[in-house]
């Protein structure tokens, strides 16, 4: 069984990689960082270590890659003969590989109609769908309809800590020992075959949010806070009982509407925001804030884990102010290498703070989540 995975980076070789590889597949790689693509064709395995105390290390076998600058017919080909290509890319980076992949979806084609099943296992609600617009819009009407009957696009949600990497071994990747990949089964094709270690759900909506707005909205609440209190890692801002209060009260509102919106068991929940708070203050991995919170311009937009929660509690007519703190935070995120940091503190300074969040959140100036954001925001400042 062949894969073809677009993002050799952390997640890609720390989680997807290692266990397509584990579950029987020839993992081929595809990025644009041309370091990874050599070394990987070169040595073919890569090794991954857990964060735990034992520090057990796995080598990955059966792997190589491909520049998706420099190999693009080769991708284009690999993916004619794939069973599985999956992503972990960014989502703000799908529009990038989709025109390869739709050569290749294109190439298979016009000679099989063997089943693909294409899975972007980026932090989005719908990553597949959003990957399988782009890529159908390169598709002629011919194609698509062929598309539709045996290349399968699968939401999906993807959990597995993986912090930036700095060892000597520009391939080893350190990764914390929980890892959870849920796939959507109602958007597969009849008769696929289960890639082992991942679970297929009818109803993907309840394992997204959950994972969405628990891991994501606590992490990069813990990130926000951190960088304000001058923390440099996760570790060190979840160490300051003060913040993780602020970090848990955050994942109350959101387990409220969780509970309410999806009938998980409340104390069930429970325990997972205390799981969840335990994963981030693990001592053998070091989690930048900066990593962690980086993209703040994403992770303000409508559809992300601190808008679509406050939104949802509104709603509902449930509490939001911990929620618009983060988003206040965010705000105040000024990391000068990360370039959505600096659109957005220069937008705060040309526009000033309201009209930014208007901008980036979708949410009205009169809208009460905007105002709340707001009342925080001048708290923070
Ligand atoms: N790291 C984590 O803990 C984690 C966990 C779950 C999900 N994710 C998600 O996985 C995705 C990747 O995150 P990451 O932490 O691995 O980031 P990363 O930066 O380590 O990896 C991304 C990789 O994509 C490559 N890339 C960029 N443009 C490309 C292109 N056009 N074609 C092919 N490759 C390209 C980069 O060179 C890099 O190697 C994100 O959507 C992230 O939200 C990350
Ligand atoms: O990858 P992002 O930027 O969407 O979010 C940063 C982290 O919260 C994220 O990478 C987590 O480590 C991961 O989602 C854990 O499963």
């Amino acid at each position: 069984m062949k894969a073809v995975h677009f993002g050799a980076g952390n997640i890609g070789r720390g989680f997807i990689g290692l266990l397509l590889s584990q579950a029987g597949y020839e993992v081929t790689f595809v990025d644009v960082n041309e370091t990874f693509v050599t070394q990987l064709q070169k040595r073919g395995e890569y090794p991954v270590t857990l964060a735990s105390e034992g520090q057990e290390t796995v080598i990955v076998k059966n792997v190589t890659a491909l520049s998706s600058v420099t190999h693009a017919e080769e991708v284009a080909a690999a993916i004619a003969g794939a069973d599985l290509v999956t992503t972990a890319v960014g989502v703000s980076i799908l529009k990038h590989i989709a025109g390869v992949l739709a050569e290749g979806i294109g190439r298979r084609l016009a000679g099989s109609t063997a089943p693909l099943h294409v899975i972007a296992c980026e932090n989005a609600i719908g990553g597949s769908a959003q990957l399988k617009e782009l890529v159908y819009a390169k598709l002629d009407s011919e194609v698509r309809a062929k598309a539709d009957i045996s290349v399968a696009f699968p939401n999906a949600a993807v959990d597995r800590i993986v912090p930036l990497q700095q060892h000597e071994d520009i391939l080893k990747v350190m990764v914390e020992p929980f890892y959870e990949w849920v796939v959507d089964a109602s958007q597969m094709l009849p008769g696929y075959r289960p890639v082992e270690g991942v679970h297929y759900v009818d109803n993907l909506e309840p394992y997204i949010e959950r994972k969405l707005f628990t891991v994501n909205t606590g992490h990069c609440s813990a990130a926000y806070l951190g960088y304000l209190r001058g923390y440099g890692t996760i570790q060190q801002a979840m160490a300051d009982e003060g913040l993780t209060a602020l970090v848990r009260e955050v994942l109350e509102e959101t387990g409220t509407v969780l509970v309410q919106k999806h009938g998980f068991d409340a104390e069930q929940h429970s325990k997972y925001i205390d799981k969840i708070l335990e994963r981030f203050r693990n001592p053998a991995l070091t989690d930048e804030v900066t990593r962690v919170g980086r993209s703040p311009i994403r992770k303000l937009s409508p559809n992300d884990r601190l808008v679509s929660p406050a939104l949802q509690a509104f709603d509902r007519g449930l509490g939001y102010t911990a929620l618009s703190r983060s988003m206040a935070a965010a705000l105040l995120f000024n990391v000068s290498d990360d370039p959505e940091a600096v659109e957005l503190q220069a937008a705060v300074a040309e526009l000033g703070a309201a009209v930014a969040v208007a901008k980036y959140t979708g949410l009205a100036a009169d809208h009460a989540v905007h105002r709340s954001v707001m009342a925080e925001y001048d708290k923070l400042k």
